[in-house]
């Protein structure tokens, strides 16, 4: 089934375009990684995938339906991490949390009824259990972006829109999100993200899309990339990145 779906979208800053006439799919349980130099419009791309930014021209659907058909409730089913979380500092990871998901089933008119996974589970999952008490404003910044990436999971997301999650992760960490990414995928859902890592891209998604010059340069399948070598393979993404 076909999560999200983006038709000739265009962006416009300034004069500037920014993205020109990007189209982009993407289907239940697939995990899309998107690549791109510093400025080609990756984040610009995410805010309108999320219904944060709206584009100049084109559209996007979320489950088949426009994605302003039910705004936020279809917010309230992604899983979204752009920019640098905020959190409330004095609280510890468990409150804010519990503030978190406590607006998202407000949101969510349609699964008001489910469930939230178990706040002690996602703390778990992403390796923030020992320090689930302490107040925010005293982690570190790896840290947060663990609790930020948990602020992702606790509400099943049918998609996750998630701008250069790997940022700030140790290697540990980042091995856990690529675990828990491919979990999430294998359940059902659609997931999205940026990263500047070729060989983290390579390593966790089933696709892979490049932008470039507000355009897709290139999307293909990670295993026939991964097929011509793991050299190969990078050189023809960083091709693509040049546009
Ligand atoms: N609100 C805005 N107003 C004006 N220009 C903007 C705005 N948002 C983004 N831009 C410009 O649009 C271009 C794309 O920015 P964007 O942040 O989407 O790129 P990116 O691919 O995510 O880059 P990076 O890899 O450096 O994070 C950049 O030139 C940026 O300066």
């Amino acid at each position: 089934m076909q999560v999200l779906k983006a038709d000739g979208i265009v962006q416009v800053f300034e004069g500037r375009e920014v993205l020109s006439g990007l189209d982009l799919t993407l289907g239940q349980g697939e995990i899309l990684g998107l690549l791109g130099a510093n400025g080609a419009g990756k984040s610009t791309l995410l805010k309108i995938l999320t219904g944060m930014q709206r584009p100049v021209g084109g559209r996007v659907c979320f489950l088949g339906r426009p994605l302003s058909e039910d705004y936020p409730g279809n917010l309230a089913r992604m899983g979204v991490f752009i920019n640098e979380p905020v959190f409330y500092e004095s609280l510890s990871a468990r409150e804010n949390l519990e503030i978190d998901l406590t607006y998202l089933a407000l949101a969510d008119r349609e699964h008001r009824e489910a469930e939230p996974t178990g706040i002690s589970q996602l703390l778990d999952k992403v390796g923030l259990a020992a320090d689930s008490a302490t107040p925010v404003g005293r982690y570190s910044m790896g840290m947060r972006q663990r609790l930020a990436l948990a602020r992702c999971m606790g509400h099943h997301p049918d998609l996750y829109l998630l701008d250069e999650p790997l940022n700030g992760l140790d290697p540990v960490a980042i091995g856990q999100l690529r675990n828990s990414l491919r979990n999430l995928a294998a359940q059902g859902s659609a997931i999205l993200f940026s990263s500047h890592s070729l060989s983290e891209v390579l390593r966790t998604a089933d696709h892979v899309m490049v932008v470039a010059d507000g355009r897709v340069s290139l999307r293909a399948s990670v295993p026939e990339l991964i097929n011509q070598g793991q050299e190969a393979a990078e050189r023809t993404l960083v091709k693509a990145m040049e546009g």
